[in-house]
């Protein structure tokens, strides 16, 4: 074998030999003389046989043979010397296997004919005449140091799509501008006007960069048939990909594209190339679902498109997954514009480092689809906030553990701290703290302790309470158990013993176990049918998890911590709790310390179903309706500085009032943990009195972090109760639970909170989409409903002037957000909880108390401002209902309820009338009703 014919045939040489008919492009654009997918590896080189490419390799022990091709391995020279890790992902190159893979299962790579060869690489080339103006600016290496698979042999390299026979040329999409070459600016040229993405310095504009919505946002290029040609300034796309990057195989991920050099965020990286399928047969029949992308036709949001790069693509093929994507899809046009289907291209949506592995986000449905088909567990991204991160990785392991370690250090650091705080003061202040316990509880957590403990030592102490809070459901229903005469007298003596017996003090464990649960075992109120938490159904459970939760953090507990909670243990006296069938013994007054011998035999026969065993009852003031006095406090200075606002329009500027958008704001969540309030589902409307409600945003938000098992028990404890969306991703998943991330919650709720703001951060969400701030008679407003009956945002169609909108507030631009009295509180630590959550600094975010505003206070202020009495107002029928499902033929509180319209998917799915969207709708449909005469409002519909 002539090597230097070899080394000039394939790379140097431009009077490279080149078949008649070549199915090898080599000329680049630039005049550069570069042998596309030349496959130069480690000693493995190409040559050209006919009119194709082979690849042929070298014995390692041919000296002459290295060194006269040194110059042939350019690329190869700095693909050795970096080993970095950017941004903790997979180093780069990625690491050689410990133990030597071979997918044929033969004995690796030492005895395959490439002897010594670390790489295996695999031959790309063009055999499409057609591509001869497409070739990427860089040759593509495939390197596979694992087992030696190359690529699916009928994958074919292509940088353009291949369309079917069948679609329409003609039909394209846009005028073809008339601009003289140089004249094609915004504002001018036709084709500019369709773009809604702007091209900054060869870049996309840094307020875009995130927020381009796929299914809305289009950049237009110019075409060839423009008359310039498209060759004028506004030329963003490339037609192949200008950066350097390969194919490399992972371990577990598969063949992924690593790019060698840095991008910087706007920078446009490649167009998502494959085999269009347009009608739902070929879709079905063809693509290969894993690797397909869809994207709808221009004018029509429900017409999509697949492009399935499966058999034919360019390197976005090989683009994996990650939760913490570098790249983002857009659609344009380019010098073509075939049957309005839209390019779809990739952008890098931050700075790339070099060396960093290529990745687009598959989206909530594909893992879906890829969890229930079992064909993936996990994602092997390894990104920081991974969704469904592997728990077989010992790098994730490790990470989770040390994370798990400084929660548990922090949890017991901030445990004394914590308690300490959200004591009440009186609390603070007199050492006696009353702890409630019920009968049953009780009975059953002393019965087991024949002798009481002795608070002199509490180890014992200790003991006693694990011994007393396992004791057995058994001994429970003995001492309820109907029996003869005898046993009843035994029972009677039993019982009389036991009080003697019982100790009137918990052990310091007791105590520390007990608020391990706060409030939600503590918490009885009922939010108007939306909270209620019953304890009897779990009791069981929740008592084995208590010692299962607590006795592992009380051992790893200092002696001075323990102290801590044996000190106040001594303070602390039990008291009987009520139970409802104590509350239902008419007259009969409830004890509120244990009977002493003397008192009330049945004390401890009541039927008990419902329990109370809080500890330490810190957190109460947050949780219940608005009737404590705080909450009336805030209410009325709601209703004085909405009052002030309703003034400054004065009585003859109805029309203004009427126009003035408010935004409505309700909340599903998983309880209160240790004072943090994590939402599981947002509603955000809004609405004003002129036009009712305008837009209606809600999603369910995830997925979250809970610190430790006790307050996930918490969390899923809660979400039963209520709204029943799990915390577990996987549980989600399953269910077809849609939800969006934390993050982009936060630029929804900015968006509509603070629009000026935030579409100066280039945040465009709801009505403000548009960019409308403002509209009059003139506009129109469609809103349409989804095939999964969700009700889709309205859309402004067109509006017309600028003028100054009215979005009350603290000023113009801070606006106010209503939420229901009862929940008010939790929307303010939940939106407290989502920007502390995310560690991202968002100017003006609404977390200040000031900046949200009790509906009874709203429909006061606006009663007043008309003169109207409103102490009129019957606020608990009003809002009482919003817990109570009505559905189909049942009376309906509102005509859009009638239609199922009122809930978010997922609660209307499984009829659970505890849900954000439904609660939100209806305040507002109250407060329609309510100011309906008043204010004569044409609504209700
Ligand atoms: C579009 S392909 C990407 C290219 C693929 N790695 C290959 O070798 O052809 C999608 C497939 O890559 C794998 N994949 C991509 N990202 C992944 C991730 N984060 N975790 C696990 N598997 C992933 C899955 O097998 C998925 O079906």
């Amino acid at each position: 074998m002539a090597l230097a014919t070899i080394v000039t045939c394939g790379v140097l040489s431009a009077n490279l030999p080149v078949g008649p008919e070549p199915n090898v492009v080599i000329q680049s654009r630039s005049g550069e003389v570069l042998v596309p997918f030349v496959l130069v590896g480690f000693r493995v080189y190409s040559r050209m046989v006919g009119n194709h490419i082979e690849v042929i390799t070298l014995d390692s022990d041919d000296e002459s043979a290295s060194s006269s091709t040194s110059e042939v391995i350019t690329l190869d020279s700095d693909s050795n010397d970096e080993d970095s890790t950017p941004n903790g992902r997979i180093p780069y190159p990625p690491p050689a296997p410990q133990k030597k893979l071979n997918a044929k299962g033969t004995e690796g790579f030492a005895n395959l004919p490439n002897k010594g060869c670390p790489f295996v690489i695999e031959d790309l080339v063009y055999r499409d005449e057609r591509m001869k103006e497409f070739q990427p600016k860089y040759p593509i290496r495939i390197i596979n140091r694992y087992n030696g698979d190359g690529l699916d042999r009928h994958f074919k390299y292509s940088e353009i799509n291949c369309y079917p026979d069948d679609v329409d040329h003609k039909d394209t999409f846009a005028e073809f501008c008339n601009c003289e070459d140089g004249d094609c600016v915004a504002n001018k040229c036709p084709c500019a006007k369709h773009s809604t993405i702007t091209i900054e310095d060869g870049k996309i504009a840094p307020r875009q960069i995130g927020s381009i919505q796929c299914c809305k946002d289009v950049l237009v290029e110019c075409s060839s048939q423009c008359k310039c040609k498209g060759r004028c300034d506004r030329k963003y796309i490339n037609d192949a990909i200008q950066h350097r990057v390969e194919i490399i195989m992972t371990e577990k991920t598969g063949f992924s594209c690593f790019v060698r050099e840095g991008i910087s965020a706007g920078t446009f990286v490649c167009e998502f190339v494959g085999h269009i399928y347009t009608d739902e047969e070929s879709i079905r029949d063809n693509r290969v679902l894993s690797y397909t992308y869809s994207v709808n036709r221009m004018d029509d949001e429900d017409e999509l498109v697949i492009i399935d790069p499966f058999y034919h693509g360019n390197v976005s093929r090989f683009f994996n997954h990650s939760c913490d994507e570098n790249l983002r899809p857009f659609r344009f046009f380019k010098y073509d514009r075939i049957a309005r289907i839209p390019h779809l291209g990739f952008y890098a949506s931050r700075n790339i480092a070099a060396n960093e592995e290529l990745t687009i986000n598959y989206g909530i449905e594909w893992w879906t689809e890829a969890i229930e088909s079992k064909k993936l567990d996990f994602c092997y991204c390894g990104a920081e906030h991974c969704l469904l991160p592997d728990p077989t990785n010992k790098a994730c392991k490790l990470k989770e553990i040390e994370r798990k370690i400084t929660r548990l250090k922090t949890f017991h650091g901030g445990y004394e701290s914590l308690s300490r705080q959200s004591l009440p003061s009186a609390h603070r202040e007199r050492p006696s703290v009353e702890c409630r316990v019920s009968q049953r509880s009780v009975a059953g957590v002393f019965s087991s302790t024949m002798n009481p403990p002795g608070p002199s030592s509490s180890a014992h102490a200790d003991v006693c309470a694990v011994d007393a809070l396992s004791v057995t459901a058994a001994q429970v229903s003995l001492a309820d158990s109907d029996g003869s005469e005898e046993e009843r007298v035994w029972r009677e003596r039993k019982t009389r013993e036991k009080k003697r017996s019982l100790p009137t003090r918990p052990s310091g464990f007791w105590l520390f176990a007990n608020s391990l649960f706060g409030e939600s075992v503590t918490r009885k109120k009922d939010y108007q049918g939306l909270n209620r938490v019953f304890l009897t159904a779990t009791f069981g459970k929740l008592r084995t998890k208590m010692i299962e939760c607590a006795q592992p953090l009380w051992n790893k507990m200092s002696e001075e911590e323990k102290k801590v909670w044996q000190k106040r243990a001594q303070s602390v006296k039990l008291v009987a709790g009520t139970s409802a069938a104590e509350k239902n013994r008419k007259g009969k007054k409830v004890p509120k310390t244990l009977p002493s011998e003397d008192e009330d035999e049945d004390f401890f026969d009541g039927e008990v179903d419902e329990f109370d065993i809080g500890a330490v009852q810190v957190e109460r003031e947050t949780s219940g309706p608005a009737v404590d006095s705080r909450s009336k406090t805030k209410r009325d200075s709601d209703a004085e500085k909405i009052g002030l606002w309703l003034r400054s329009f004065g009585q003859k500027h109805l029309a203004d009032v009427k126009r003035a958008r408010f935004l409505f704001a309700s909340v599903q969540t998983y309880g209160d943990l240790d004072r943090k309030v994590i939402p599981a589902e947002i509603a955000l409307v809004e609405f004003s009195l002129r036009h009712g409600i305008l837009d209606l945003y809600s999603t369910v938000i995830g997925p979250w972090d809970v610190p430790n098992d006790v307050l996930r028990f918490r969390a899923n404890f809660n979400c039963k109760e209520t709204h029943k969306i799990p915390l577990d991703l996987k549980t989600m998943l399953k269910m077809g639970i849609k939800f969006t991330h934390k993050k982009d919650v936060i630029g929804e709720i900015l968006g509509r909170v603070e629009p000026l703001v935030a579409q100066n951060q280039g945040l465009k969400v709801g009505l403000y989409r548009e960019g409308v701030f403002e509209f009059d008679d003139e506009f129109e407003i469609r809103s349409s409903t989804l095939r999964d009956g969700k009700i889709n945002a309205a859309t402004v169609v067109q509006h017309l002037s600028d003028t100054k909108p009215i979005l009350p507030g603290n000023d113009a631009e801070h606006r106010w957000i209503v939420c229901l009295d009862h929940e008010l509180d939790w929307v303010v630590r939940a939106m407290e909880h989502l920007k502390s959550d995310t560690g991202l600094e968002y100017e003006h975010f609404p977390t200040a108390p000031d900046r949200f505003v009790s509906v009874s206070a709203f429909v006061d202020a606006f009663k007043r401002h008309v003169q109207e009495d409103a102490k009129a107002i019957d606020y608990a029928n009003l809002f009482a209902s919003l817990g109570t499902p009505k559905f189909g033929d049942e009376e309906t509180s509102t005509p859009s309820e009638a239609n199922n319209r009122l809930f978010c998917p997922f609660h209307r799915k499984v009829l659970n009338p505890c849900c954000a969207s439904m609660a939100a709708c209806r305040a507002c449909f109250g407060i329609f009703s309510t100011l309906k005469d008043a204010y004569d409002l044409d609504l209700i519909n």
